[in-house]
């Protein structure tokens, strides 16, 4: 800020403007020649749609598209181009892809990890992920291998001196000394510079060129804002600075935006937190829906995009571009925020009459209603920050304490009605207070938190849902290996009703599992065979798959319902 308090970065950006929007281009850019910024006008953008040839070429540089031929046509949810199942799919059933199906495989143009520590727990970039090959160092896929940090930066890991070397000669030796200086630095800016130095040594192909300049950018949007233009001038001052000022102020400019826009979030199966995000040109091109029919993870350097429901031949690919298991204005806020756009899904549109009517019975209002969601996402994630850092967010190391805060939220919100135990941020916020109160070796407290939590979650399918699953698997294994002598509460379930459930939940994790990330992901590779070791010990009662053991597991499940006060009706149903 000057003394006059106008921002100075500001009046910086403005002037600067004009000539950042005639010089943006990845292909007609001469890097040898940053000021020759004259000539090229960027054409008004249509999406992809409009070059049949590149969308092709766009397409066939995913490695696999297995279950029905895609196309890039014209969306029908978002604006410009989406990504579509062919209207003549083929394949049996009537084409199209069916639920669980694998729709591609693609090596991104690249990818980087965050390093900024993340939401709580486990923070992005802790996960022990290799930045070249994308491995846990024991390749079991679940991101907890030791994989050294590099001697020179102390951010970036490796599994090995191969990986090292490589990623060395490709990105690292480039961004080794700015990782140095801005170790929290977001993986989208470090992919900025990552792109700059690409452009400049040649390795971003033609194609690949005209594919990112074809992009969204939202760069005007981004300009109009006086943070989010402040925040982007500034990002891209610092990328042109560090790539050695080689590159145009407007094509670096409009990169990071461009970054920001398509990069999607890079989620391993094994975590519901994104690690990173990746550049990826098919999947740059698939837009959003809150309710998506497909869903992208990260294994081994690679991106899966599977399928979540049945795909019918000309429907439209979408997958969710924020944490599923947001309330809605979280999201709405999110999607806003970062993409410019107000989602009206099927989802957003059933979760706003919901609200509406607890709104209304509550004698309410909707500020007050996303005032309290948002102060119990910060609630939890105070909590989980004590668990990682307990010096530093003392005060909410005492989950008894967090608990009572989490009640005065809920009945500060409605009068008369209570608030309804499925309006997230209440199912995710219970399920974070389960791992925390396992962390602290309660699982009493854990199991009532965890089965509300899991049980009135909405979600039952798809990636969140194999991971919340696994989470109560833990807390139930915990639970239910307690000795009389640890358990204060005379109410308190059977073992050996917690032991079935835990069998069932874990049999139906591995069944989900499946169905989500295929057979062939290590990370269902790797839950099988740990499910395939606990029915190995087991000497009691009947084997998990058998209609018996079904039997054994409705029952045993009714009771841990009712002690956790569960309505009947949301109960797991084992698939056959
Ligand atoms: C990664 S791009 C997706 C492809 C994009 N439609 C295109 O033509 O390049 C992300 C952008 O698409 C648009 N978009 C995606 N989903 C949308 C939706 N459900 N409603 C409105 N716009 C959407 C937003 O502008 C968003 O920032």
């Amino acid at each position: 800020m000057d003394e006059s308090g106008n921002n100075k970065n500001n009046n910086n950006t403005a002037k600067s403007l004009e000539e950042a929007m005639s010089s943006f281009s990845m292909t007609h850019y001469d890097p040898k020649n940053p000021n020759d910024v004259e000539d090229f006008t960027p054409t008004p953008r249509e999406g992809f749609h409009s070059d049949p040839e590149l969308c092709r070429w766009i397409l066939s540089s995913a490695a696999v598209a297995v279950a029905a031929k895609l196309e890039i046509k014209s969306s029908g949810v978002g604006s410009g181009s989406g990504l579509f199942v062919a209207a003549a799919s083929g394949g049996g059933g009537g084409g199209g892809i069916e639920p669980g199906g694998e729709i591609y495989r693609s090596k991104p143009v690249m990818w980087a990890l965050d390093h900024h520590g993340g939401y709580g727990g486990r923070g992005p970039g802790d996960e022990g992920l290799c930045e070249e090959c994308g491995r846990d160092g024991d390749g079991d896929g679940d991101g907890e291998q030791q994989v050294k940090a590099c001697g020179g930066c102390l951010v970036v890991k490796f599994c090995g001196k191969k990986c090292q070397k490589s990623a060395w000669n490709k990105f690292h030796k480039d961004e080794c000394k700015t990782l140095r200086n801005v170790p929290q630095m977001m993986a989208q800016h470090l992919l900025a510079h990552r792109l700059m130095f690409w452009q400049q040594k040649g390795y971003i192909t033609t194609k690949q060129g005209k594919a990112i300049e074809w992009m969204e950018t939202h760069f005007n949007e981004y300009s109009k804002g006086e943070e989010s233009a402040t925040r982007i001038f500034d990002v891209a001052m610092a990328v042109r600075k560090e790539t050695g000022n080689k590159v145009g102020l407007g094509l670096v400019w409009r990169m990071v935006p461009c970054l920001l826009t398509n990069c999607v979030r890079l989620r391993p199966a094994f975590t519901t937190s994104a690690v990173g995000c990746a550049l990826d040109l098919p999947t740059a091109v698939i837009n959003h829906s809150c309710d998506p029919n497909a869903f992208v993870f990260f294994e081994n350097g690679e991106l899966r995009l599977r399928s979540l429901k049945k795909i019918a031949p000309g429907e439209e690919i979408t997958i969710c571009y924020v944490d599923p298991t947001m309330a809605l204005s979280l999201r709405q806020e999110a999607l806003l925020r970062d993409h410019f756009f107000e989602c009206g899904c099927p989802r957003c549109k059933s979760e706003h009459k919901e609200e509406r009517v607890c709104v209304k019975k509550g004698e309410s209002t909707f500020e007050t209603l996303h005032k309290s969601q948002r102060e119990v996402v910060k609630l939890v994630t105070n909590a989980l920050k004590a668990d990682k850092f307990p010096g530093i967010y003392k005060q909410y190391g005492d989950l008894g304490n967090v608990e009572t805060k989490l009640r005065t939220i809920l009945c500060s919100t409605f009068k008369n009605t209570i608030w309804p135990d499925s309006l997230e941020p209440l199912p995710s916020a219970r399920l974070s207070l389960a791992l925390l109160y396992l962390n602290q070796g309660k699982p009493d407290p854990a199991l009532r938190n965890g089965l509300k939590g899991i049980l009135m979650n909405r979600l039952r399918n798809g990636p969140e849902w194999v991971n919340v699953m696994m989470d109560m698997v833990k807390v139930l294994i915990a639970a239910g290996s307690l000795t009389p002598d640890k358990i204060e509460d005379n109410t308190f379930p059977r073992p050996l009703d917690i032991q079935t459930v835990a069998y069932g939940y874990a049999y139906e994790t591995c069944k989900e599992a499946g169905k989500a990330y295929g057979g062939d992901s290590e990370y269902t590779k790797a839950i099988c065979e740990i499910f395939a070791k606990m029915t190995a010990q087991k000497v009691t009662g009947q084997r998990p798959g058998t209609a018996e053991f079904e039997k054994e597991f409705e029952e045993a499940q009714m009771k841990l319902m009712a002690w956790a006060g569960v309505a009947e009706g949301w109960g797991v149903v084992l698939s056959s």
